[in-house]
């Protein structure tokens, strides 16, 4: 199937812009995530105890931290998917305490360990899919007519042209989660939630989510829950430490690794005195 090109005079907001840098952007007025106080409690069992986050359009930003410590939820906290208190502002606002699915359309997208595609259907069609979510009756009207460039520009970004028509319940491990991420560009979802994006995969598949992720966070919201701290070294632009539902450390991957908090929990080794 043929694809219809992009006018490079015309861009897209799909299309990155740039790199993600520490800190995010800079100039304008950025989107934001402003989490303050979040807290998650489960039959008495406090998951998420009194989280503060602030993440910034084009900051790449990893959420790291032991088995249990919270990361997951906090996520399912923000999407809805839990009981949760606090507040969580996205560039204005507040989406804690809405359903899931107008979490959605405001902008918030999110990917699950294990990847929710339509194995029968193409990856267009999924693409397609997620696409309908964020049309309006006009757009899905000049839908009928031809192809719609937020397909084709999200094909393009996640590397998937090549397999439009392929049905995504053959897939490869790592395309699965390239396709997923693709169905929230499609959505236009601003705020990216990536739950352990490269689980499973191998070396070359993640090499090749980094580069997606440098593609896209350039200039949206995104948090990136990790266990592997080479990929963590080699694509954060900042990292945030979890450890028993709180926030143990926070700043550039050299500040965090230096902390001796961070190295306590990680390697039990008991921190220098005056720390
Ligand atoms: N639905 C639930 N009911 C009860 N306890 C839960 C529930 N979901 C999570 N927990 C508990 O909350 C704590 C935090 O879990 P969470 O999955 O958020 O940790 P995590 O940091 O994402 O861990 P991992 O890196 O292993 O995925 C754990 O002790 C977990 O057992």
């Amino acid at each position: 199937m043929k694809h219809q090109m992009i006018a490079a005079e015309q861009p897209h907001p799909l299309l990155p812009q740039g790199e993600p840098l520490p800190g995010g952007q800079r100039s304008g007025r950025p989107q934001y995530l402003e989490v303050r106080n979040l807290r998650v409690v489960f039959d008495g069992f406090t998951a998420v105890d009194g989280v503060d986050l602030d993440v910034t359009q084009g900051d790449l930003r990893f959420l790291i931290g032991p088995n249990g410590a919270g990361k997951t939820t906090i996520i399912d906290a923000m999407t809805g998917l839990v009981p949760a208190t606090g507040s969580v502002n996205h560039t204005g606002t507040e989406i804690l305490g809405r359903k899931v699915h107008q979490i959605a359309k405001l902008g918030v997208g999110r990917t699950f360990q294990t990847a929710s595609v339509f194995e029968n259907l193409s990856v267009l069609q999924n693409l397609d899919i997620a696409a309908g979510a964020r049309r309006r009756p006009l757009e899905l009207l000049r839908r009928r007519r031809g192809t719609d460039p937020a397909v084709d520009e999200a094909l393009e970004i996640i590397g998937l042209e090549h397999l439009a028509s392929k049905q995504a319940g053959t897939l490869a491990h790592g395309q699965k989660q390239w396709l997923e991420i693709g169905m929230l560009l499609v959505q236009n979802s601003e705020l990216l939630l990536l739950d352990e994006p490269i689980a499973g995969m191998s070396q070359d598949e993640r090499a090749q989510t980094g580069e997606l992720l440098r593609r896209i966070g350039a200039n949206r919201i995104t948090l990136v829950i990790e266990h592997d701290m080479d990929f963590v070294r080699e694509y954060a632009t900042s990292v945030t430490v979890l450890a028993a539902g709180k926030v143990l450390s926070e700043g550039s991957v050299a500040q965090v690794q230096a902390d001796p908090r961070v190295q306590e929990v990680y390697l039990g080794t008991t921190p220098a005195k005056g720390h």
